[in-house]
C-alpha cells in the first residue's frame, strides 16, 4: 500500500457536537468528498451501520473506509466492557476493508465537556491507570491482529495522552507489534508540541495520519480564556491544511523520507455554517497537491 488521501466527515457533521452540521445529509457528505478529489473516508454518525449498505453508497463514489474512531475506557471501566464494544467496532471495520482501528482513551477525558478548560483540567494518569491503559491496549492490539488489523492510538487534547512525554511513555510501555500510533498534526500543535520531533521519534510506529491545521489566534484565545476543547472547535481553532499556521512541507518531507504507507486523512472540524465543508475540502485538496506528490 502506498499513501492514500481521505477526508473525515467531521467537517460536515460533527459527532462530538451533533448540532454542528445537523442539516447536512450523509449523501451530500460522501458525494462532496468524492467531488473534491478524495478516495477515502472515516465514519460519521449519519453513516449506515450495515457494511453492505454503506458499501453501496461508497463504492459508486470511489470511496473506501480508512478507519473509524473508537473510545476506550481502559482506565475507568472493567476491560471486558471496552473489549465487547471494541470487537463490534473491529468487525465492522474489517467488513469494510479497513486495516487500522483508531483508539483513544476517554477515561477522565475532558474533550467532550463544554465548560471544562482544556489546558488546565486535562487528566494526568496515575501509575495504576498507566498500567491499565498500556496492558489493555496491548490486548486490544492482539484482538486487532487476529483480523490482520492494527490499532492506532489517537493522542488527543483534553485526554491523558496529549503531550510529547505522554505519547513517548505510551509508545515505550506498549508492544510495537500490538500498538501503533496515529499522528494528528492539529492536536500536536494545539498542545504546543513539535510535530516534526514527534514524527521522527515514532516514525516506525505511525500507521495512520490526520492532517488538520490550526488558526493561531483562536488557539491563543483558548489558552488565555481557559476555554474548553469544544468551544475552541466551535470558534474555529481547527481548519484544513493550508488555511492555518502549520507548514505541511517539512512534515511531508518526513513522511516521504521515511516511506510512510497508509492513509492521510484530512480532518478539520469546524462549524459548517461558517466554513462550507465542500469549499474547504477542495481548498485542502489543492494545497496538499501543491505541497506533496499526492
Ligand atoms: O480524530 C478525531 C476524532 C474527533 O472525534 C476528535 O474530537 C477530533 O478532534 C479528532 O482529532
Ligand atoms: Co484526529
Amino acid at each position: 500500500m502506498t499513501i492514500k488521501l481521505g477526508i473525515a466527515p467531521i467537517a460536515w457533521t460533527n459527532d462530538d457536537m451533533p448540532e454542528l452540521g445537523k442539516e447536512n445529509t450523509f449523501e451530500q457528505c460522501v458525494s462532496e468528498m468524492a467531488l473534491a478529489g478524495y478516495t477515502g473516508t472515516e465514519i460519521g454518525n449519519k453513516y449506515p451501520k450495515n457494511p453492505e449498505e454503506l458499501k453501496s453508497f461508497l463504492e459508486p463514489r470511489g470511496l473506501s473506509v480508512a478507519s473509524a474512531w473508537f473510545s476506550a475506557f481502559l482506565t475507568t471501566k472493567p476491560f471486558e466492557e471496552t473489549k465487547e464494544a471494541f470487537m463490534l467496532h473491529r468487525d465492522f471495520l474489517h467488513a469494510m476493508g479497513a486495516k487500522v482501528i483508531v483508539v483513544s482513551e476517554q477515561g477522565h477525558s475532558v474533550q467532550g465537556q463544554m465548560e471544562t478548560p482544556v489546558f488546565d483540567k486535562k487528566p494526568e494518569f496515575t501509575e495504576e491507570e498507566w498500567e491499565k491503559l498500556t496492558s489493555g491496549l496491548d490486548k486490544l492490539g492482539e484482538l486487532a491482529n487476529e483480523k490482520d488489523m492494527s490499532i492506532v492510538y489517537h493522542h488527543h487534547m483534553g485526554t491523558g495522552v496529549q503531550t510529547t512525554d505522554e505519547i513517548n511513555r505510551l509508545m515505550a510501555e506498549t508492544d510495537p507489534k500490538k500498538v501503533s500510533l496515529l499522528y494528528d498534526t492539529g492536536h500536536l500543535v494545539f498542545s504546543g508540541e513539535d510535530p516534526i520531533e514527534v514524527y521522527q521519534t515514532h516514525k516506525d510506529r505511525i500507521k495512520h495520519i490526520h492532517f488538520k491545521d490550526i488558526r493561531k489566534e483562536k488557539m491563543e484565545e483558548v489558552k488565555t480564556s481557559s476555554s474548553s476543547f469544544l468551544k475552541g472547535v466551535k470558534e474555529g481553532v481547527f481548519t484544513v491544511p493550508g488555511d492555518g499556521m502549520i507548514d505541511f512541507a517539512p512534515i511531508w518531507k518526513e513522511i516521504e523520507k521515511d516511506g510512510y504507507e497508509g492513509w492521510i486523512v484530512v480532518e478539520a472540524e469546524q462549524d459548517p455554517a461558517k466554513a462550507n465543508p465542500f469549499i474547504y475540502a477542495k481548498n485542502a485538496r489543492e494545497y496538499i497537491k501543491s505541497v506533496t506528490k499526492l
